[in-house]
């Protein structure tokens, strides 16, 4: 588990973060999003301990890095695997060559190496570019390579700094595919910082959003998407109001959102057989945040317990949003 307190950062007494505290699960996926020099890759780098914090704990497994010095510092680093901003594989050594580099520096004997490097390619999907060198590997598969090069020895966190910028979104899925294994196969603890919502979409559990250098949205994806003011869901929920809606045809019209299976397949039309009521769809649709359903809608409902309908699609476990007509108490 990570957990940063409190992390302040200034370069040239310009103050870039700003008493940053999150917390990573174990074995969990945080994205940390937010704009254009929010701070995102100088907490990654804090976290990483490639860059010292002004002041602030940042404990990884129970332990305060930022009180570590010589070996203690070097061992807590080896924790700690670091995919870079950008293309990071050394053009002269193959790929297989790029990941064994930090079972080199750790001393790990010919043998070992070679199967632990195996493992990591068949991990990534690449065991057939062994051999190949960077310049013969397409973006995609590089990035792949530099994750199994951070997982290499072995680490208990993995952080990557923006590991699909300038991927289109088919190899962003692969690139994707080998971080969720890595949590998933390795139970790796995943800190991802990135500008791509697909990013969070595909892989993220939890979600930080940092703007000038604070943290401002903090939580469990699937609990973000339920607030109707977070930014979060606004940038991953379908889009309710594209279609002009005639109020006066409904009783009431209510934005819902539907997280799971079993909500998104059967709780409308149950609140519409429940309570006798007409539940038309005005907008919205159908999305998918890793493999849980997701629906937004903009329902127009026409029956004399609306209301009621409303109260129960919330009670069943459906967030109703926002009641553009009627009380706007009801289920709220
Ligand atoms: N080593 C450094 N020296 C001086 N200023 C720095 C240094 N590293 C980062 N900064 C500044 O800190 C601010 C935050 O940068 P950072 O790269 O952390 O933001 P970011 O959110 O990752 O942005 P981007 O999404 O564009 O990568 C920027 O104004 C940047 O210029």
């Amino acid at each position: 588990m990570i957990t940063v307190e409190n992390l302040t950062k200034s370069f040239q007494g310009i103050p870039v973060l700003n008493g940053v505290s999150l917390d990573v699960q174990s074995g969990s996926v945080l994205g940390v999003v937010g704009p254009s020099g929010a701070g995102k890759s100088t907490l990654a780098r804090c976290v990483a301990l490639l860059e010292r914090p002004d002041s602030g704990a940042i404990r990884v497994d129970g332990t305060d890095l930022t009180a570590l010095g010589g070996t203690a510092l070097r061992n807590a680093r080896r924790q700690i695997g670091v995919v870079p901003q950008g293309d990071s594989l050394l053009r002269q050594r193959t790929a297989a060559g790029n990941i064994a580099l930090p079972l080199e520096s750790a001393g790990v004997p010919g043998p070992q190496r070679r199967s632990r490097v195996g493992e990591l390619l068949d991990l990534v999907g690449l065991t057939d570019k062994a051999g190949s060198y960077p310049d013969q590997l397409s973006g995609g598969q590089r990035q792949r390579i530099a994750v199994a090069r951070a997982l290499a020895a072995g680490p208990s966190v993995l952080l990557a700094d923006e590991p699909t910028s300038a991927l289109d979104p088919e190899t962003t899925g692969s690139v994707l595919t080998v971080l969720d294994r890595a949590r998933a196969e390795l139970g790796v603890t995943v800190l991802v910082v990135t500008h791509d919502m697909a990013v969070v979409r595909k892989i993220c559990d939890d979600v930080a959003v940092l703007e000038e250098g604070r943290v401002v949205e903090n939580g469990k994806l699937l609990d973000l998407i339920g607030d109707s003011n977070s930014r979060t869901a606004s940038a991953l929920l379908p889009a309710v109001d594209l279609n002009p809606v005639n109020e006066s045809n409904f009783d009431r019209v209510a934005d819902v959102v539907l997280v799971g299976f079993a909500a998104v397949g059967a709780l409308l039309p149950e609140a519409s057989h429940r309570f006798g009521v007409e539940v038309n769809l005005l907008g919205g649709g159908l999305t998918r945040l890793a493999e849980t359903p997701v629906a937004r809608f903009r329902l127009g409902i026409t029956g004399e317990r609306a209301d009621s309908a409303l109260e129960w699609i919330s009670e069943a476990g459906g967030v109703v949003r926002r009641t553009l007509k009627g009380p706007q108490g009801v289920a709220a």
